[in-house]
């Protein structure tokens, strides 16, 4: 293959008359722009020979295909690509080329078909699969649409509520489903896919199978008025679940139009609605946390190395409360033999049923069978002592955080458990090297910071200090992979790369709120711009106990940039300590629906006269606007910190941490990139300013001022970064 391209197409032409065209482009055979033009020219090729009756299209190495090459989207969106003519790929080659052949094709799916990979199969006369492969146009997540024909073969081959469903859903369907759906013509085993994909296109050349071009179906379309009502109702439940991307709702013109006026108009407005969509700020955030997410495994001088990672074959965890029963869930669901330890069987005894009560709740969705719940749960071993801690590979300590504790606990464990074990702690706050002091093991010490609730949240924090070996980060790596949590290897310091950033967003909102502004505008304004709730219902619903505890923290350790709200240790005072006390900054009933307490205004102004802040006019009348910068601009500024300080290698890394453990919305592209998508120089002149009114805890740190002098972005690489990695 030539370096400068980026993957092929071969065509082998069999004495059967079949030419087999295979897609290349590891490692998921993406469609590449040089796939797709050599596709073109092996079709081109094999509709002009003589000795070619019919065509199967296939993907190398068990993969059909990944879709369109992601990254073309971000070459168009620099200008590093010129776009092809409109509608050039999906109407010219892959319908006009492709499905209007005088020689038909079958599409042999193995793996995968996603994205403009299923749209290629759908334009093809006929779809053999093996089984389990997943088929889907997951397009919507990263924000663009179907633009190879899926708005209009999709929902021709399985109805257009099901289609709805995929495409706005981006989940794809296996091979069986897709079977029953008329999706797949036939699901064979990987041996026979060749094969029986070549019989089945001779046999559509001698009519003993059906000729189906998917454009011209209509028998699985509803008439004309349910079709509207179905659209219509897609329509009012994607403004309310996606209410600040414009791109699914311009996927559903799409839709729509080929459905009223027939699919060429559709392809047609398909093709024009998908070039436009490419240059959409929340397209170019969501291709960008595409990327991302793929790079935070891999880590600089950590995994280039040729590490390979150690199997993990037994953890044991200490501690069965919330996230020791949610780590020990996510460990048992990807099939890791655990044993819990617990200081007594009444403690034993909860943490077990916690771990059931996390299964059970899969069991009454319909996401688990009873089978697999019996299985899953014979994974899980109880203790009382380090006895069964022999032969454990992997120990993740989630105690309470009280470092004299936690150091006992690794003094013990380096008595019992084997000179191989990793010795983790998840830890959200305290430094690691403390933790480890009295042992001799720091090289295997590291953090595995899991978010509540464990098994469901996707973030894991690898938290490595000076002393932790490679190999462990290596395989923790690889644990993490295993039980589908997205890792981000941060360094050792008080409250890591999350926390640290979340601290200051809550900070900002209490400053707001003791100076006039009103917390539920606040709230209303902050899930407006897309956070899952505002810091005021978050803080009811983790509870002031663990608010309390954090901020201790942060003042202890960052007295200069604290700012000393008493808002809510007066209202713990009064035995209001958020959702659990159905009291806090608001009032919950029974069904735990939230609303506004008059009450709250009585601590804020108490808290107001400790501080000895004033109502500040300028603030009681912010915009969402402001309301935005003021809390999110010291977010920035503490990830600057964090990235200078080298506690994470790359801001992108910075940028799932935000989406993934903070909430932050993934089309704003992480924190980092939406800061930059401002400009350095416009946030440090606002904070400047703040800093100036209202004091340090708005101050812009070096970093920032440095980046916003020299007008460079945010997440430009540190080059001399004073790394603790
Ligand atoms: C004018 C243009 C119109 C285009 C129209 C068209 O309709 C648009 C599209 O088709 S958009 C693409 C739609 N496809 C997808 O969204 C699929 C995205 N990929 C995945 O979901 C997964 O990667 C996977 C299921 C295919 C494989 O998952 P797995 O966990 O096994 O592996 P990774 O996710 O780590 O991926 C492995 C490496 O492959 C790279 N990659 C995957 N898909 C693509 C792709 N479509 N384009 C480019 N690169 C892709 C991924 O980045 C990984 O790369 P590394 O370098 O990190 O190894």
């Amino acid at each position: 293959m030539d370096s400068r391209t980026k993957g092929k197409t071969v065509m082998e032409v069999g004495g059967d008359g079949v030419a087999v065209i295979t897609l290349i482009n590891p490692p998921v055979n993406s469609l590449s722009f040089d796939v797709l033009y050599n596709l073109k020219s092996n079709y081109e090729e094999a509709l002009s020979r003589n000795d070619v009756k019919a065509i199967v299209i296939t993907g190398a190495k068990g993969k059909f295909s990944g879709g369109f090459d992601i990254s073309g989207f971000g070459e168009i969106q620099k200008g590093t690509r010129k776009e092809p003519k409109v509608g050039y790929i999906s109407i010219d080659i892959i319908t006009d080329l492709l499905e209007a052949a005088r020689k038909p094709s079958v599409a042999a799916i193995d793996g995968l078909a996603l994205g403009g990979g299923l749209e290629l199969s759908m334009a093809c006369h006929a779809r053999i699969s093996t089984p389990g492969a997943q088929l889907g146009l997951p397009e919507l997540q990263l924000g663009v649409i179907p633009g190879f024909g899926g708005t209009q073969r999709l929902p021709r081959l399985v109805g257009l509520t099901k289609a709805l469903e995929m495409i706005l859903t981006s989940k794809p369907v296996r091979a069986e489903e897709g079977h029953s759906l008329g999706l797949i013509d036939a699901v064979v085993p990987s041996a026979e896919l060749l094969t029986t994909a070549r019989r089945w296109a001779l046999d559509i050349v001698e009519r003993r199978k059906p000729w189906i071009s998917s454009l011209l179906k209509t028998d699985k379309l509803p008439p004309l008025g349910e079709a509207r009502e179905i659209l219509k109702f897609a329509r009012g439940q994607t403004r309310k679940q996606a209410p600040n991307m414009k791109h699914p709702l311009m996927c559903l013109d799409a839709l729509e139009m080929g459905i009223v006026s027939g699919p060429r108009a559709g392809l047609e407005k398909e093709a024009e609605v998908g070039s436009q969509v490419i240059s959409l700020d929340t397209t170019k955030g969501l291709i960008h946390v595409f990327f991302s997410q793929r790079g935070t495994a891999k880590v600089p001088g950590v995994t280039d190395g040729g590490l390979v990672p150690r199997k993990i074959k037994k953890v044991a965890i200490i501690g069965g409360g919330l996230m020791g029963s949610g780590i020990a869930t996510a460990l048992i669901l990807s099939n890791y033999p655990v044993i819990l330890k617990e200081v007594n069987e009444k403690f034993l005894e909860a943490g077990i049923g916690r771990v059931k009560a996390n299964l059970q709740s899969r069991v009454r969705k319909g996401s688990m069978s009873k089978e697999k719940f019996e299985k899953t749960m014979s994974l899980l071993k109880g203790s009382l002592d380090y006895e069964s801690f022999r032969d454990v590979d992997m120990v993740i300590e989630a105690v309470i955080e009280n470092i004299s504790l936690k150091q006992q606990i690794f003094a013990d464990l380096e008595k019992y458990c084997p000179q191989h074990c990793i010795l983790a702690s998840n830890t959200s706050t305290i430094d690691l090297n403390k933790i480890g002091e009295r042992t001799k093991s720091q090289d295997r010490i590291v953090g595995a910071h899991f978010f509540s609730p464990a098994h469901v949240m996707p973030l894991l924090e690898i938290v490595r200090t000076n002393h932790t070996s490679a190999q462990v980060i290596v395989d923790l790596l690889d644990v993490g992979k295993k039980i589908k949590k997205t890792p981000v290897v941060v360094g050792n310091c008080t409250g890591f790369a999350v926390n640290r950033m979340f601290f200051p967003y809550t900070q900002a909102a209490m400053f707001l709120v003791e100076r006039g502004a009103d917390p539920y505008l606040i709230d209303m304004a902050i899930s407006k711009f897309g956070m899952p709730m505002g810091p005021f219902r978050l803080c009811d619903l983790v509870g002031f106990g663990v608010a309390i505890a954090t901020a201790t923290q942060f003042i202890e350790n960052f007295p200069e940039r604290t700012y000393k709200s008493m808002i809510i240790p007066l209202m713990q005072e009064d035995k209001r300590a958020g959702e659990a006390t159905r009291k806090g900054f608001y009032l919950y009933d029974d069904k735990r629906k939230a609303k506004p307490d008059p009450e709250l205004k009585k601590y804020i102004e108490k808290a107001r006269s400790i501080s000895g802040g004033n109502v500040d006019p300028k603030l009681v009348k912010l915009s969402e606007k402001e309301i935005i910068e003021m809390t999110f601009f010291p977010v920035v500024n503490e990830a600057c910190r964090v990235f200078a300080e080298g506690i994470a290698v790359k801001a992108a890394d910075l940028d799932i941490a935000a989406i993934m453990g903070m909430g932050f919305p993934p089309y704003r592209g992480g924190i980092m990139f939406w800061a930059d998508s401002m400009g350095s120089k416009y946030i440090y002149s606002r904070l400047d300013e703040w800093s100036k009114t209202y004091g340090d805890f708005f101050k812009p740190c070096a970093f920032l001022a440095e980046r916003a002098s020299k007008g460079a972005p945010l997440s430009a690489p540190v080059e001399q970064a004073r790394s603790r990695l």
